[in-house]
């Protein structure tokens, strides 16, 4: 076991998370449910598509022997509307108004495009064909996909071509992993609920509909958001419960030093922490641990540092209980804006970023400080500002991550 609150570097803290177990369990959805979940099995093609000869164009089918000696004219048949068939043998000289996306008849082996033809006055049922194609405009049974190809390999994030794809083949429900049953538990006997009246001393629960949705828009499945106040044995119960029920707890405050921070108490007594000191700002009090099999991240209650520690440590966790790719992205960048304060630990800056071809200009958005909740719209980027005794320079290279939206 770690010896209790040593500081340890952002980078061990990511590593140590990336080594906890997760399980793998897979879950058959409706395929209208599925954008963005990842498929746990290769799907093959169950029929040839397409699965009919489809005609291309708008026009007239005619058969092979006739295709020779333009103009001539054609007796028309009848007429195939897209979806419907056609059996009637063409005989010579004989074709089938057709239109795009219909079925062709067996016995047609061209469609020749309506702009290359002429109605014949008065006589409704043949056209005038002034010159043949170059190509067939018939689209071929499998020409896309024989039966069995696959259409979209095991690991693959669906979106909505994906959806498109598999609808195509009448697929209505897909095998994919799992999302964690998420329990978010915010703590602080300061804390009301919306709509309560403004009380001295107290504050609305910010952090509550922040996480919740942070989890929601990253894979999670939340399973409860709860507030508590400030009471040992109320947390003590109730993370119990959330841990046997859940594949991840998120809690939120009461994880520092204070005589409320029965958070870190459970921390401290639980089968495996992970880390409960880190060296950055804010954020130093996030902690991990394991309990019964679940993995608790407890983040600052401080919204700032609630925010940077739900992108570091959090937002990988889920994406990768779901098998997608983290949607944070680590680059390299030019801190393009001042920041003149010095730090014992890393800092990590709410930033905002300009893409520059290959390259990306960060800038920090306002303040730095924990309990700051006013740039948390606005911020696009988080920052690191390396620990050192005198202040980083302007245009010095930092490692920097985009946030999945701007
Ligand atoms: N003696 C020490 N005191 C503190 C230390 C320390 O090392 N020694 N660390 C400080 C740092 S750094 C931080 S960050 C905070 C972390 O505190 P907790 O994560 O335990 O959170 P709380 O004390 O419960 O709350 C901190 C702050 O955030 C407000 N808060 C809490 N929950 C919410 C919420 N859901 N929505 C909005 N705001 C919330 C709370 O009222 C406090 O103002 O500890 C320092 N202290
Ligand atoms: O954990 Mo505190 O957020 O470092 O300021």
């Amino acid at each position: 076991m770690l010896t209790l609150s040593i500081p340890i570097s952002i980078d061990e803290a990511i590593e140590r998370l990336k080594r906890v177990p997760l399980p793998t369990t897979t879950e058959t959805i409706p395929l209208s449910d599925a954008n963005h979940r990842v498929l746990a099995k290769t799907i093959n093609a169950p029929f040839a598509y397409p699965h009919f000869r489809r005609s291309g164009v708008d026009g007239f089918a005619i058969k092979s022997s006739d295709d020779h000696d333009f103009p001539k004219k054609f007796k028309v048949l009848g007429e195939i509307q897209a979806g419907a068939t056609f059996d009637r043998p063409l005989g010579p000289n004989e074709c089938a108004r057709i239109m795009t996306g219909a079925f062709v008849p067996d016995d047609a082996s061209k469609v020749i495009m309506l702009e290359k033809t002429r109605t014949v006055a008065d006589h409704p049922d043949e056209v005038n064909m002034l010159r043949t194609e170059k190509k067939s405009n018939i689209t071929e049974v499998g020409s896309e996909f024989h039966t069995g190809d696959p259409l979209i390999v095991a690991n693959s994030e669906l979106n909505p071509g994906g959806l498109a794809l598999l609808t195509a083949f009448g697929i209505d429900k897909v095998e994919v992993y799992r999302k964690p049953k998420v329990a978010i538990i915010t703590t602080g006997t300061e804390l009301m609920h919306q709509g309560d009246p403004l009380q001295k001393g107290k504050i609305y629960n910010a952090n509550g509909i922040q996480i919740k949705n942070l989890v929601l828009e990253n894979g999670g499945n939340v399973t409860e958001t709860l507030q508590l106040i400030d009471d040992a044995d109320l947390l003590r119960t109730t993370l119990d419960k959330a841990i046997a029920e859940n594949d991840i707890v998120i809690t939120d405050g009461a994880v520092s030093v204070g005589d409320f921070d029965f958070v870190g108490d459970a921390a401290r007594n639980a089968d495996n922490m992970l880390f409960n000191k880190l060296k950055m700002r804010p954020g130093s009090v996030t902690t991990a641990f394991i309990d019964h099999n679940t993995l608790i991240l407890a983040l600052s209650g401080n919204p700032g540092a609630c925010f940077v520690g739900f992108y570091l440590y959090v937002e990988p966790v889920l994406r990768r209980f779901t098998h997608q790719l983290s949607k944070v992205k680590q680059i390299n960048a030019t801190l393009a804006g001042p920041f003149t304060k010095t730090n014992g630990f890393d800092r990590i800056l709410r930033g905002t970023y300009v893409e520059k071809g290959l390259h990306f200009d960060v800038y920090p958005n306002g303040s730095a400080q924990s309990g700051v909740l006013g740039n948390l719209q606005t911020t696009t980027c988080l920052i690191k500002i390396p620990h050192s005794n005198t202040p980083i320079e302007l245009n010095a290279k930092v490692t920097a991550w985009l946030l999945p939206y701007k």
